[in-house]
C-alpha cells in the first residue's frame, strides 16, 4: 500500500474534487460520515461523554462534521474549538455554521482560557491538527495537548494526531492517541520509531479519493502487506528437485558465536533452499552436523575465526557475517571473499562492521547486494542522523550510491532501494531477541538461493520472518519468543500467507 507524502494527499484531495465535480465540503462530509460510522458501530449509542477538540483548519472541520452527526444520532457531545489562529479554513467556517443551526454551540479555548475538565471515562476525539500541521505550537496549544494526554480517557485522532508533522520529528507536545482513523492512506510518521510512539492503533478509513490519481502517483515509501508479498512469491514446481532451490552458503562463526551460524543456516534450510552449506571455523564442526543432520559444513583451517574462505564450488546464494567476529584476519579473509563475487551476497553483523571499518571493500561489494543492518551497524556504515527522516534519506544514498539493498532492521523493519523504502507490517516486540537478526539473515538468503530477486527477497522474507514471529507470539508470549521457535515458524508464517482469504470462515462455520 502507497504511503503518500502532505502534498500529494492535498493533490488527491484536489483530483477527486475535480474528476468527481464535488465541493471540499463534500469532500469534508464524507470524510465524517466515515468517522461517525466507525464510532456509531461501536458504541451503538452508549451515553458515554464525548469531548471532541477541533482546530480551526479541515482537520478541525472534521471534527465539527462528526459532532454535528453525533448530535443527530443522540450522543452526548461537548464541542471545543481550539482557537489557534484566526485564519479559519473555508470549510471549518460553514460546518460550524451548520452546527450552530443545529443549536449546538461550541465553546472556544484561547490562549488565557481554562482548559475543560476531561473524565478518564470520557471519549477524547482529537481533531486539531491534522496533516497541514506546518509549525511549531503555540505553548498553550502545546499545554492543551498535555492536559490531554495526562487525562488517562480514550483518543481517538482524526487522520493523525495533533503535534505530529508529517515530514519531520514533533518539536513540542503531541497527542499519544489511543488509535487513529486515518483518510485513505497511512502516514509514514505510524512506521518511525521517533514518531511511532504516538499512536497505539491505526486504521484506514477510504473516503473514496481518486483511485487513477493514487493509482499512478509514484511514491518514496509503501507499506507491505500480505497483498504486496503475495505476488512475490514463487510457486513450487511439481517437477521440481533440490538442485531447483538452489545450493546457499552460510559464512560466519568464531568460538562462542557457531549459534548465529546454527541460526542463519536452519532458517535458510527452513525458508526452502534446496541444500544448505555452512562455512565456519573448525570449533564448529561437531555442533553444527549435530544440531542440522540436513546442511554441510566446510570448515576454515582456523580453529576460532575464519581466516581464508573456500568454497569449492559455486553457491546460488551467499550469506555472511554472522557472529564472525572482526579480527584482522577475518577482514582480510572477507575483502579477498568479496573481490571473488560476482553475485549478489548478503551481509550481516560483523561482515557490516568489517565494511563499516574498512570503507574501501564498499566497491568490492557486488552490484545488489544486501545488507541487513541494526541501527547501530547502520549508523557505523553511514555515519550520525539528525532524526529518522534524515537516517532514511541517508540511506537511500547509501543505497544509490553503492547499488545495494540496505534492509534497516527494527520495529517495522525498512528496506531500501535507491530511492524506494519499503516499510513492513508484521512482527512484534518478541522479535526484540538474541539471534533474531540471523534468522532473518539465513532466509533472505535461502529465498535468493532459491532464485527471488534480491530486493523481492528482502520485501518478502522481512514480511514472513516478521509473520513467523506474530504466529509465535501467540504460542510464547513475547519474552519467552527465542530465535529458534522464529524458524520453527516459518512453514506456519507461509501457509498463513498463501491461505485462501475465506478459509478460516468457512471452518467456522
Ligand atoms: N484527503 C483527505 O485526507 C482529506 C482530509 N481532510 C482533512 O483535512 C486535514 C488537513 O487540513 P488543513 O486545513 O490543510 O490542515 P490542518 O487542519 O492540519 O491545519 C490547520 C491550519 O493550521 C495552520 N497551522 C499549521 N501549523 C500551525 C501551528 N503550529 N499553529 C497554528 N496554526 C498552524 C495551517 O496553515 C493550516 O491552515 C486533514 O488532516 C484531514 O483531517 C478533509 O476534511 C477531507 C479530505
Ligand atoms: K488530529
Amino acid at each position: 500500500m502507497k504511503i503518500f507524502s502532505a502534498d500529494q494527499i492535498y493533490k488527491a484531495d484536489k483530483s477527486t474534487i475535480e474528476k468527481e465535480q464535488i465541493s471540499s465540503d463534500m469532500l469534508m462530509e464524507r470524510a465524517a460520515t466515515r468517522l461517525f460510522e466507525w464510532i456509531h458501530t461501536r458504541l451503538q449509542g452508549a451515553q458515554v461523554n464525548i469531548q471532541l477538540f477541533c482546530g480551526i483548519g479541515n482537520n478541525g472541520g472534521d471534527g465539527i462534521v462528526l459532532a454535528r452527526h453525533l448530535q443527530e444520532h443522540g450522543y452526548n457531545i461537548q464541542v471545543h474549538v481550539v482557537n489557534y489562529s484566526e485564519k479559519r479554513s473555508k470549510d471549518f467556517l460553514l460546518n460550524l455554521e451548520r452546527l450552530k443551526d443545529r443549536k449546538i454551540w461550541p465553546d472556544f479555548i484561547n490562549e488565557d482560557s481554562s482548559f475543560p475538565l476531561i473524565s478518564p471515562e470520557d471519549i477524547v476525539v482529537d481533531a486539531i491538527f491534522g496533516i497541514g500541521l506546518s509549525r511549531p505550537l503555540d505553548q498553550w496549544v502545546a499545554n492543551l495537548i498535555g492536559h490531554i494526554n495526562a487525562s488517562r480517557a480514550f483518543v481517538l485522532s482524526v487522520d493523525i494526531p495533533s503535534g505530529l508533522p508529517m515530514d519531520r520529528p514533533p518539536v513540542s507536545e503531541v497527542i499519544e492517541a489511543n488509535h487513529v482513523l486515518s483518510f485513505q492512506v497511512p502516514k509514514l510518521v505510524f512506521f518511525l520509531p521517533q514518531t511511532g510512539i504516538y499512536i497505539d492503533q491505526w486504521e484506514i478509513l477510504d473516503i473514496g479519493l481518486d483511485t487513477e490519481f493514487l493509482t499512478h502517483e509514484e511514491v518514496g515509501y509503501e507499506l507491505i502487506g500480505p497483498p504486496d508479498v503475495l505476488p512475490l512469491y514463487r510457486p513450487r514446481n511439481k517437477f521440481s528437485h533440490k538442485g531447483t532451490y538452489g545450493h546457499a552458503v552460510i559464512i560466519g562463526g568464531s568460538y562462542g558465536k557457531i549459534g548465529a551460524v546454527q541460526l542463519a543456516s536452519n532458517a535458510c534450510l527452513t525458508v526452502g533452499s534446496g541444500l544448505v552449506t555452512a562455512f565456519v571455523p573448525k570449533c564448529g564442526y561437531h555442533s553444527l552436523q549435530t544440531a542440522l543432520p540436513e546442511i554441510m559444513v566446510l570448515t576454515d583451517d582456523d580453529d576460532e575465526n575464519i581466516e581464508q574462505i573456500t568454497i569449492p564450488f559455486v553457491p546460488n546464494a551467499i550469506g555472511i557475517g554472522v557472529g564472525m567476529g572482526t579480527s584482522e584476519d577475518t577482514a582480510k579473509a572477507f575483502g579477498a571473499f568479496l573481490k571473488k563475487q560476482e553475485n549478489p551476497v548478503v551481509i550481516d553483523a560483523d561482515g557490516l562492521n568489517l565494511l563499516a571499518k574498512h570503507q574501501e571493500l564498499l566497491k568490492s561489494v557486488p552490484a545488489q547486494s544486501i545488507l541487513t543492518p541494526h541501527p547501530k551497524e547502520l549508523e557505523r556504515l553511514i555515519g550520525k542522523w539528525d532524526n529518522d527522516f534524515d537516517k532514511l534519506e541517508k540511506t537511500k544514498k547509501f543505497s544509490s550510491k553503492n547499488d545495494c539493498v540496505v534492509v534497516i532492521k527494527g520495529a517495522h523493519s525498512i528496506t531500501i532501494y535507491k530511492d524506494k523504502g519499503y516499510v513492513n507490517s508484521s512482527g512484534n516486540p518478541g522479535m526484540a531477541t538474541a539471534g533474531s537478526g540471523d534468522v532473518l539473515t539465513g532466509m533472505i538468503t535461502g529465498l535468493l538461493s532459491q532464485g527471488y530477486e534480491p530486493l523481492a527477497a528482502c520485501v518478502f522474507g522481512v514480511y514472513l520472518h516478521g509473520l513467523a514471529g506474530d504466529i509465535a507470539v501467540h504460542q510464547y508470549g513475547y519474552e519467552a519468543l527465542k530465535a529458534s521457535i522464529l524458524v520453527e515458524n516459518i512453514g506456519r508464517a507461509y501457509q498463513e500467507l498463501l491461505r485462501p482469504p475465506n478459509r478460516e470462515n468457512s471452518q467456522e462455520s
